[in-house]
């Protein structure tokens, strides 16, 4: 019998560990769970617009990590604060209605693109324009020029949006067109699922009949070796067919640690483009389309606020935005950038960081060493210099976002295998180091 508190509370631990503070305070902390039982898990939430991000970002997540912990297949139901009260009052049977809309649910995550996720309501700006093009050539012209089409960059900067735009507009050209989109997890579930219940003919067929594969997040084949050899063998099966394969990650091919080489040489073979984060110009027109699909006043000034509050991730832009106007209706006044900065204020304390340039960076770690620029830009690799520079490095990455080769250079020039090997090394000891960990959080107290 699984025990509803427990359960809830690994969830939204593992969510705490993974997101960053904003996001999770905007998201997870507003809803709570009102049931749970063998295959289903309801979550409450404030608004439709949290029920929509939680269909969109989190439930993946959700039956992966509830799998984990049970070993079942729990599929996540949400429901508005508004519609469990209409639901009392019409006084459905709720065991029904749960079911299906947790049916519902499922099949939109699984087999069904994310709606608003359309080339339509993407903004185009200079991090994200070259894969915005290569995104609608191979839309267009599907299986023949980049294949595969490679996406990487850091988290929520629209690899998956861009991905799914694909998706709609070579459904719209050719409305037979049979589109796949899964995560690598998602991917890797199904593989292991197929195996236990002895269907791996059609685990193949389904997947090896599609005119587009979307794969997202392909860092998690990581480690997975069974799975890297499935997907081989569908990744050949569909290129000897010449139909389109999209695939996302965090980084190059490259550098996902023991990923095989027949795969790292193969997803070479089309087109890799990096998506970098956005200028503030582009945030203030992201903001604004997303505040006029809404239906928000926002004033301008007051867009370009916000938008200079948060720099790297659009994920977390759309959460400051949903957060300030919660706040203006719970206090029932207008947005204005006061309000703006009232609402964001408590939001943001890990975020003062926001701004900072390498520069800006390697000069505060530099004086927290009592080392100079010169020695962390330099070669030499006595552990009082390296632990600076790897530090640096690691932050670099985290605050500005900055692709890995670009930071290498920033750094004396260095190659971007150094920075990769310093980001995940200091990653790694912030797991279990607390001193560095408290050096860290102090260096970023400094740079704020
Ligand atoms: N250029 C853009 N225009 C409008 N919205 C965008 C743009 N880029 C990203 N977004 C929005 O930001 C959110 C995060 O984007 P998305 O999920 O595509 O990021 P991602 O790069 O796939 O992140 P992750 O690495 O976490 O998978 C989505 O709601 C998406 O619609």
């Amino acid at each position: 019998m699984l025990n509803i508190e427990e359960t809830w509370n690994y969830l939204i631990d593992r969510f705490k560990e993974n997101m960053a503070s904003v996001s999770y305070d905007t998201w997870i902390e507003s809803s709570k769970c009102i049931q749970l039982t063998q295959d289903e898990i309801t979550i409450q939430v404030p608004t439709k617009l949290h029920k929509d991000y939680w269909e969109n970002n989190l439930t993946t997540t959700t039956v992966e990590l509830l799998y984990e912990l049970t070993n079942r297949e729990i599929a996540p139901v949400l429901l508005t604060e508004e519609e469990i009260l209409s639901q009392q009052q019409i006084d459905e049977e709720p065991a029904v209605s749960a079911a299906a809309q947790s049916e519902l649910q499922m099949e939109r995550k699984y087999s069904q693109l994310v709606e608003k996720y359309t080339f339509d309501s993407f903004v185009i700006g200079k991090g994200n324009q070259m894969a915005h093009a290569a995104a609608l050539v191979v839309a267009e012209e599907p299986g023949t020029i980049y294949n595969p089409l490679f996406f990487y960059g850091g988290v929520g900067l629209g690899k998956t949006h861009l991905m799914h735009a694909i998706g709609h507009r070579l459904q719209e050209l050719n409305p037979h067109a049979n589109v796949k989109y899964v995560t690598s997890e998602m991917f890797a579930n199904d593989f292991i699922d197929s195996i236990r219940n002895r269907t791996q003919k059609e685990f193949r067929s389904e997947y090896r009949q599609v005119d587009l594969l979307l794969v997202d997040d392909i860092q998690f084949f990581s480690d997975k070796e069974g799975t890297q050899e499935e997907f081989f063998h569908t990744f050949n099966a569909l290129y000897d067919q010449r139909k389109q394969i999209v695939l996302t990650s965090d980084r190059l091919p490259n550098e996902i640690p023991k990923l095989q080489e027949r795969l790292v040489s193969r997803f070479a073979w089309g087109l890799s483009v990096d998506i970098t984060p956005p200028d503030l110009e582009t945030r203030i027109a992201i903001l604004r389309s997303k505040a006029e699909a809404e239906n928000l006043e926002i004033p301008d000034n007051t867009l370009s606020y916000i938008a200079g509050q948060i720099d790297s991730n659009i994920r977390e832009l759309e959460g400051a935005l949903l957060r300030v106007q919660a706040f203006a209706t719970i206090e029932n006044l207008e947005i204005t950038t006061g309000l703006a900065a009232d609402a964001l204020k408590s939001m943001l304390p890990g975020k003062q960081t926001v701004g900072k340039n390498i520069e800006d960076i390697k000069k505060t770690v530099a004086k927290f060493y009592d080392v100079t620029v010169e020695e962390i830009n330099g070669r030499k690799r006595v552990q009082t210099i390296v632990r600076p520079r790897q530090v640096a490095m690691y932050l670099s990455r985290e605050i500005t976002g900055e692709s890995f080769p670009k930071i290498g250079k920033e750094f004396g020039g260095k190659d971007h295998t150094t920075v990769l090997y310093a980001h995940d090394k200091i990653d790694e000891l912030l797991e279990t180091d607390f001193e560095l960990k408290n050096k860290i959080d102090e260096i970023k107290k400094m740079l704020s």
